[in-house]
């Protein structure tokens, strides 16, 4: 490869369809996300943006088209396989059990490792130990890096909006992803939070976290998301810097006439 040639994709869809009865969801949805990126994936409501993020989590099967990740074929695997390969996505709706303290909602994400149960627990306590610990441990540096130490004993439950919108990204981190999807981490959240969460994002895509992204509201695309992908009616629309998206007549169209704006 010469030092020109961009680096493969880390995801790549292609030709993905889904229809619902008779309604077309997806209609050959193609898109790529690189690594290193934070990725936006944006359209105006009921453009497939949700049904897209479902089929690369394999939430649903597409009824046609590609997933492949990291080189590999994951199109239709379990949602446990696909978080397993190291594609993990982050919920709208914090999916955190509200009566268990953020510290165990963590710990319950992370032990989606391969390899564990019983008997490894009955033939080798003193390994099985060490692992807790060492979850634990993991649970406590994710807490830390999201400003969720003050908190780590609370109830889920008892968290603000913003607070268990960072515990469903310390979630998904748990499982140490490759690609991070997260499905409106900012939705409800206000301005100051919203800044917050975007600064952790970046962290972690300065550490090589890859990220794809839905998300409403723009402001916190336009300060955080490149390349910004369109899509709409199903379809890839246009990419590009949030800047270019946002003054191209196609993306002003599709939002039936509004102007897109930070
Ligand atoms: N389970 C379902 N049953 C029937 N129709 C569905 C289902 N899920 C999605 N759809 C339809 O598929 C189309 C795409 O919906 P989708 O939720 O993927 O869009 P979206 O871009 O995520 O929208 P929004 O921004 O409003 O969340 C819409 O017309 C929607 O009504």
């Amino acid at each position: 490869m010469t030092e020109s040639s961009p680096q493969p994709a880390l995801l790549e869809i292609s030709d993905l369809r889904r229809s619902f009865g008779g309604v077309v969801a997806l209609n050959g949805l193609a898109l790529q996300v690189r690594p290193g990126t934070v990725t936006a994936l944006i359209g105006p409501n009921g453009a497939g943006k949700s049904t897209a993020f479902q089929c690369i989590s394999g939430v649903i099967r597409p009824d046609a088209g590609r997933v492949i990740f990291d080189g590999q074929d994951i199109t239709g695997l379990r949602p446990d396989r696909i978080t397993g390969a190291g594609l993990v996505r982050s919920f709208q709706i914090a999916r955190g059990i509200p009566r268990l303290t953020v510290l165990e909602n963590l710990l319950l994400y992370g032990q989606a490792q391969p390899g564990e149960g019983v008997a490894a627990a009955i033939l080798r306590p003193a390994a099985m130990r060490a692992r807790e610990e060492a979850l634990r441990e993991r649970a406590r540096a994710v807490a830390a890096r999201l400003n969720l130490t003050r908190v780590l004993d609370n109830q889920a439950a008892a968290l603000s909006g913003g607070q268990k919108k960072l515990m469903e990204i310390g979630r998904a981190l748990m499982a140490e992803p490759r690609l991070l999807l997260l499905d409106e981490p900012v939705a409800g959240v206000n301005p100051s939070l919203s800044a917050e969460i975007a600064s952790h994002i970046g962290s972690l895509r300065d550490e090589g976290m890859t990220v794809l992204i839905v998300e409403h509201h723009m402001d916190f695309v336009a300060s955080l998301c490149d390349p910004v992908i369109v899509m709409a009616e199903g379809r890839f629309l246009v990419q590009g810097s949030f800047e270019q998206v946002a003054a191209d007549a196609r993306v002003q169209e599709a939002y039936m006439g509004r102007r897109v704006h930070a």
